[in-house]
């Protein structure tokens, strides 16, 4: 082997740096930094891998492997991508393949393990396919399905994943998705006088003729023909005529005589609403103040906080702002908590900026992404909207990123490395872009207001609604008292029910919320108290009463509902605590007439089910919604003037030193979506704390107080922003073995930490999930240490731990900066 040229490739694998490869004469001419690669590893295996590096250092501890193909011609990663893996990688702890694997999109990377499917059979031009491609083509014409490990039998390794790209560049195969969902359109029934009449006077007459034996459809048509004049081409709905006295009965012996025709039309939900783009609105005085100030903070901060309290406008500013960087020649990034709060922002930003926009939706299938992810790259947009995962497109230009909801914990990402903070990440990629960084919200969370107090950040306030409309009338209801007088139904005081039927009888729309779903939390045995838990996590279960069900909420476990007590045979089971459905069914027994609706994930599964869920509270078929925390974020509707909190103390109770600050966000921005367009609205907030500082806080909105208290004892048990955490999560199937090894690992880090700063090992709430045990340990970095050097510490502490086999099996998830 006489190269000495070697590339450093990045693999979706969770070991730690890149690999290196070896390089020949032909491959230096095409080989890019960021470019897709097809390379072996280890015995078998074939991966996708991006190029990360090129250099002369000939490794001297292994034999290299050469590159098997080059997937494409130009990078797909760029370098500032790159570079923001890396980053991520070392500042969360985990490999730099995991962040590849989480930031790539799957249809991209194409590995022994992924499935391709036959889309178009029919291909004939076989002369355009090369040997390989119509062997491949040939089995998946016997087979449909082939998985990349069987092409390389086909064919050979080498070229089982450049083949398949071939095949998939040509639109003769796709990525296999068993998840693939579709979007069913809205079908509406129209009518309309049969074609055939139409100019046929003798035809028309005829027909009158025979209906003379049918006077109701005799008018019904007569009554057609003078509406059809009215709405001059326009199509007529079926429910519309039939509110106009017609019935369908009639419409249907009319449609059989061959009088009138019904068809079908596609009513569009979501793409329907796309006007024509148009101006943004005037921004009024104080909105404009904020902008100004904003522009003004930005000359040398590079993170401004606009704190405006709900309804006052902030999406207006976004706008504005977007403008402005745009046409300067840059692109905007805006990201929001979740997908479901853009339904009504994409219709906002689009209609002003069109298809300059790209909308990164987390329902995304594989391809929809990769269509993305190409668009981006080649500058098609000027607007992406997307959530936190949207920061790992390939950007170029970036001149300002927005996190609208700042504060909202959805942006940590929990469920896949690496956990990031898309609030922290964004200011990360701003400053590696030369971007700035807004963010927004009506209750900025403690560390962002905290940063902006210090002018770390800069600060601008909006205290006023659109149309100067004051903030909603919030007040208290005692549940203990209403308990204790007998003013309460169930789960609605009185107070509460009488507000809604006044609500309802000025046919406006009330939305409730009650944080916990399923029916009631936990169901228990009124004879021997047993409550039934989740065989494989240390939870109760909860009752979903619509599917009859006792389901796990962590594990996914579900089994019928019992009958008779699992302990001791007893026929009373009862349930304790409300849920969501409890309080559907609820709402639904004091108000019949009422159209009730739930949101929460069970209601919401499907991939449009949120859109239409909006469509239909706009159209007003919605009376009365009810939701978990999904109805807090940024709902806009003009027709709210009430809002219901059931009860809110588990939000006041729960064990964590964020629960306060939770509470008077969550109760702040549901209280928010109340009186948004014409008078003030009001709120009422069940709780049998009704004396609770936070609630009297939420009442007279104040913010500023409120954090005064919790930055204070923040400092005073060594929490953020006074502190750094670092939590090591330890799981295991034995506990025994689990609590040995957290032990023996804080026994290593003990002399480096005061012990105030050295937490556990302890269980944490929920002790065990999906027949684990866990164990968490937490490490408070202080400011007067180097997080960097703890970093390097926590790494080498557990190389140490593993040296001993037995702590090995115990996994480790280090979790940075954990919410
Ligand atoms: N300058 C303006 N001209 C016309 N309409 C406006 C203007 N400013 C705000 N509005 C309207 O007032 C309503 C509330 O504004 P917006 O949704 O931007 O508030 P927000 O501060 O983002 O609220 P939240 O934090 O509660 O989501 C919207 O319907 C918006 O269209
Ligand atoms: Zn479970």
């Amino acid at each position: 082997m006489n190269t000495t040229y070697f590339a450093e490739i990045i693999l979706p694998l969770s070991l730690d740096g890149t690999f290196t490869y070896h390089l020949y004469e032909e491959d230096l001419q095409q080989i890019k930094v960021g470019q897709r690669v097809a390379v072996p590893f280890g015995t078998q295996k074939l991966y996708t891998g991006v190029v990360h590096s090129i250099h002369q250092n000939k490794p001297e501890l292994y034999k290299t492997k050469a590159i098997h193909a080059f997937l494409d011609n130009e990078p797909l990663v760029t370098q500032t991508q790159i570079k923001f893996w890396e980053w991520m990688s070392n500042y969360y702890m985990c490999s730099l393949g995991d962040v590849f694997r989480n930031a790539f999109p799957s249809a991209l990377k194409l590995e022994s393990q992924t499935f391709v499917r036959l889309i178009n059979a029919e291909f004939s031009a076989i002369d355009e396919l090369n040997d390989y491609e119509f062997l491949v083509f040939e089995a998946l014409k016997l087979r449909q399905i082939i998985s990349v490990e069987e092409a390389a039998l086909i064919v050979d390794e080498k070229s089982a994943i450049p083949t398949l790209k071939l095949l998939i560049d040509k639109g003769i195969i796709c990525l296999d998705e068993k998840l693939s969902e579709k979007y069913t359109p809205k079908i509406d029934n129209y009518v309309k006088i049969h074609p055939d009449l139409k100019g046929n006077d003798q035809a028309f007459i005829a027909i009158l003729d025979q209906l003379n034996k049918a006077p109701k459809q005799r008018e019904t048509l007569l009554q057609l023909i003078t509406l059809e004049t009215q709405l001059q081409g326009k199509p007529l709905k079926v429910a519309d005529f039939v509110k106009q006295g017609a019935t369908n009965a009639v419409l249907k012996s009319l449609a059989e005589k061959g009088a009138v025709e019904i068809y079908q039309f596609q009513t569009s939900r979501v793409e329907g609403k796309e006007e024509e783009t148009s101006e943004i609105s005037q921004l009024t005085l104080k909105q404009n103040e904020a902008l100004t100030q904003i522009k003004t903070q930005f000359v040398d901060k590079s993170t401004v906080l606009l704190h405006g309290v709900t309804s006052s406008g902030k999406t207006e500013i976004y706008l504005k702002l977007m403008e402005q960087v745009i046409a300067k020649g840059n692109k905007v990034l805006y990201l929001l908590p979740e997908i479901s709060v853009t339904t009504q922002i994409v219709h906002r930003i689009k209609k002003h900026f069109g298809d300059k926009v790209g909308v990164y939706h987390s329902k995304f299938n594989q391809n929809e992404r990769v269509e993305l992810w190409q668009k981006t790259l080649n500058g098609d947009f000027d607007i992406i909207i997307g959530p936190r995962t949207a920061l790992y497109l390939p950007f170029d230009n970036l001149g300002m990123i927005i996190v609208d909801e700042e504060h909202e914990s959805s942006y940590k990402q929990m469920d896949v490395k690496p956990f990031f903070h898309a609030r922290d990440m964004a200011m990360l990629l701003g400053g590696l872009m030369n971007a700035k960084v807004l963010l927004g919200s009506a209750t900025p969370s403690a560390e962002s207001y905290y940063n902006a107090i210090n002018q770390k950040y800069g600060y601008v306030e909006l205290n006023e609604r659109f149309g100067n409309i004051k903030l909603p009338e919030i007040k208290i209801v005692d549940l203990k008292k209403a308990q204790k007088e007998k003013e309460i139904t169930d789960d609605i005081s009185h107070i509460l029910r009488d507000e809604i039927v006044e609500q309802l009888k000025d046919k406006k729309q009330v939305i409730l919320f009650q944080n916990r779903r399923g029916y009631a939390p936990i169901m228990e045995c009124n004879t021997c108290g047993h409550t039934p838990e989740c065989p494989n996590c240390d939870v109760s279960l909860t009752y979903h009463k619509f599917s009859n069900q006792l389901k796990c909420h962590y594990c996914g476990y579900v089994q019928a509902k019992p009958i008779r007590c699992p302990s001791c045979g007893s026929h009373e089971l009862n349930t304790k605590g409300i849920g969501t459905e409890q309080i559907e069914h609820q709402v639904q027994a004091i108000f019949p007439e009422a159209k009730v609706r739930r949101m929460d994930v069970d209601a919401m599964r499907g991939k449009f089910a949120y859109e239409k869920l909006i469509e239909d509270f706009e159209n007003h078929e919605i009376d009365i919604l009810i939701g978990t925390q999904m109805i807090t974020k940024g709902f806009d509707f003009g027709n709210v003037n009430f809002v219901g909190v059931i009860r809110a103390d588990s939000l006041l109770n729960f064990p964590d030193f964020r629960a306060h600050e939770k509470a008077f966000q969550l109760l702040t921005q549901v209280s928010g979506r109340a009186g948004r367009r014409q008078e003030q609205g009001k709120v009422l907030i069940q709780s049998f704390q009704a004396e609770h500082q936070i609630l009297q806080n939420v009442t007279t909105y104040s913010y500023a107080p409120t954090m005064k208290d919790i930055l204070y004892e923040r400092k005073e048990f060594l929490y953020p922003p006074f502190t750094r955490l670092i939590n090591l999560r330890f799981k295991h199937k034995n506990k025994e073995r689990l609590d040995k090894t957290a032990e023996q690992l804080v026994t290593l880090l003990k002399a480096s930490f005061e012990s105030r700063c050295l937490l556990g090992p302890e269980a944490p709430s929920i002790g065990r999930i999906n027949n684990l045990y866990i164990a968490d340990v937490m490490i408070k970095i202080r400011p007067n240490q180097s997080p960097q050097k703890v970093k390097d510490l926590i790494r080498q502490k557990i190389e140490q731990l593993h040296t001993i086999s037995a702590f090995r099996s115990v996994r480790i998830d280090i979790d940075v900066d954990p919410v």
